[in-house]
């Protein structure tokens, strides 16, 4: 299926008319979860998942075959103003990690059957300084969500976006803010791991940014180019492409949380398709998944990023929908209902 992405207004008019879940499909696969061999609600919210599943794939009896996990990278002008505990070369430096296999979500995506991907967008040239102005002019806008567009294959029946980009939750508190106010203290992290004074700072410089480019508004699309990246950008043209598709997703920490807080104050319900897969540990994830109405699936105090909570709740995902698929039901087994 070829879909063609050529201007911002484009995609927004992919946001507006996403397609919805198969509640025939969503019906069906209810009925088969009730007559299978377990006592009705037994596998908790792993029978949810799996209804989910069959809903977006439009199938009652799915299976989980071809996983792809997609990992973009981008570089930030901010990390000029000292707010992560890593250079910024270590993006480029990860990148070749992420190539050679040597990285945590090359072993996650091998552990769960996935293909895992990796686009590295324009490292040599950072996104402007957004306590300036705007990370990304139009073009550079529509170019990063084209490669996030671009990335998703037509065949993959589950999709997994990470990110790589020192200075990263930095842009991501900062879209935080715009999108549900409050104060930037309350959307600022430790990302890397910064100590206290860096992170007084950090916290100066999501209000400077959030302030330099207060004409976003509360516009999702806006606030992405505006305080995003290109690699975060990325995310959210992938994720509508997954939507388009009807390729189920699970998304990851507090920077994939944030691509698609976006989308979903530019449309409610773009995240429909997706799951949270984990809770970071991050300060401010649990408050932007609230803000969603997600229930992370995990929480294993991670911190990483990558796609690496997500990967890791591929197990999980796989593991309801096997259930679904793979169980008897009480007539096949030949077991007495209650
Ligand atoms: C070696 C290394 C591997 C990583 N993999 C993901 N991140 C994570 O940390 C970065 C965000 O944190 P901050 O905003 O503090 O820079 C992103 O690149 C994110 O993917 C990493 C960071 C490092 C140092
Ligand atoms: O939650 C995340 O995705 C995260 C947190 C810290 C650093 N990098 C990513």
């Amino acid at each position: 299926m070829h879909q063609e992405l050529n201007s911002v207004e484009a995609f927004s008019q992919y946001l507006q008319d996403l397609p919805e879940e198969d509640a025939a499909a969503r019906a069906a696969a209810q009925e088969r979860n009730g007559q299978l061999t377990k006592p009705p609600g037994a596998l908790g919210r792993l029978e949810d998942l799996a209804a989910w599943y069959c809903a977006w794939r439009g199938d009652a009896k799915p299976e989980i075959a071809k996983p792809q996990v997609i990992v973009f990278a981008g570089n930030h002008g901010v990390t000029a103003q000292g707010i992560s505990a890593f250079p910024a070369d270590v993006t480029v430096q990860m990148v070749a990690n992420f190539e050679a296999g040597g990285a945590a979500i090359n072993q996650l995506a091998k552990a769960f059957g996935a293909k895992m991907d990796v686009h590295a967008l324009e490292l040599d040239r950072p996104t402007a300084d957004f306590t300036q102005g705007p990370a990304m002019d139009e073009a550079e806008f529509l170019a990063a969500l084209k490669t996030g567009w671009e990335a998703v294959d037509p065949e993959a029946d589950l999709l997994v976006v990470g990110e790589m980009g020192i200075g990263n939750t930095t842009a991501a508190a900062a879209m935080a803010l715009a999108l549900f106010g409050g104060e930037a203290g309350d959307w600022t992290g430790r990302g890397t791991g910064v100590s206290d004074e860096a992170l007084q700072l950090k916290a100066e410089v999501v209000a400077r940014a959030v302030a330099a480019n207060a004409g976003c508004g509360t516009d999702g699309l806006e606030v992405l180019r505006c305080l995003g990246g290109r690699e975060i950008a990325a995310m959210a043209g992938a994720m509508v492409r997954a939507r388009v598709l009807r390729i189920p997703m699970i998304l990851d920490g507090f920077i994939c949380t944030a691509a698609g807080a976006c989308l979903e104050a530019a449309r409610k319900g773009a995240l429909d398709h997706a799951v949270a897969g984990h809770v970071s540990a991050e300060a401010a994830h649990p408050a932007l998944l609230a803000r969603l109405g997600k229930e992370p699936l995990l929480a294993m105090g991670m911190r990483l990023g990558e796609g690496s909570g997500a990967a890791l709740a591929m197990g999980v995902l796989k593991g309801a929908v096997a259930c679904h698929s793979g169980m008897a039901t009480f007539a096949e087994a030949g077991v007495s209902g209650g």
